[in-house]
């Protein structure tokens, strides 16, 4: 489960708050995209949420702890662990090939490279990117790389995946594909009382909007 209670963050002193008190439960086994106008927090939100800002004031609760201000350490594990993060426009590392992009939150993790690799070759054959495996991300398109930094944030089989402006610059057909392997995810380790992965994306696509299971506006 991944909450927010009483939200608000600054990113200078004394600067402007955003969030303003937010409390909201993200469902498990459900999109929510996060949504409101440019400048209102989206991108920052989910930093909060995948623990790499910390509020100003309230707290982050990732399966009933609150995390925030847990310390640089333990918070470093649980991302590994727990959070998988779609950075915008894929942000993949220039001087390594596709495969080594997506593997490496795995060996963080402390993956055999064996297992590792098995894995990130799997998920790219589901994303219809394997053929790119061993290219740069120069060498591959737009869309193939938001698809490959969706493989990347998939490869540990984290519990929640957060997703910023995934489909941003993409085509109706790669904003398709992205979407429908996020909202395949949330059926991942779905028990019988129906929990799944929970997927928050940051969107102003009206795509997205349309087929997310629940929204929060900002
Ligand atoms: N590193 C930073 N330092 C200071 N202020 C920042 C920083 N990053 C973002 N901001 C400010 O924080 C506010 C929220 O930014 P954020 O990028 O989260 O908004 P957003 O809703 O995602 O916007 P957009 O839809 O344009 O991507 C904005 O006013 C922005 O200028």
């Amino acid at each position: 489960m991944l909450a927010v209670r009483d939200l608000s963050f600054a990113y200078t002193r004394g600067g402007e708050e955003l969030f303003d008190g937010l409390t909201h439960e993200f469902t498990p086994g459900k999109v929510t995209a996060v949504t409101g106008p440019s400048g209102r927090g989206k991108s920052t939100l989910l930093y909060v949420l995948g623990l790499m800002l910390t509020p100003s004031r309230g707290e982050v609760v990732l399966a009933g702890d609150p995390v925030s201000r847990a310390s640089d350490t333990v918070r470093s594990r649980l991302r590994a662990a727990q959070i998988g993060f779609v950075f915008q426009d894929a942000a993949l590392d220039a001087s390594r090939i596709v495969l080594d992009s997506v593997i490496e939150p795995a060996l963080y993790a402390g993956w055999s490279p064996r297992r590792a690799r098995s894995r990130g070759r799997e998920l790219l054959e589901q994303m219809g990117v394997a053929a790119r495996a061993d290219h740069k991300p120069g060498e591959i398109s737009g869309g193939q790389a938001q698809r490959v930094a969706v493989c990347r944030a998939l490869v540990t089989d984290p519990a929640v995946v957060l997703a910023d402006e995934p489909t941003g610059n993409l085509d109706r057909g790669n904003a398709e594909g992205v979407l429908a392997a996020l909202t395949r995810a949330t059926s991942h380790g779905r028990d019988e009382k129906g929990s799944g992965r929970t997927v928050v994306i940051a969107t102003h696509d009206p795509f997205v909007l349309e087929h997310a299971d629940e929204v929060l506006a900002l």
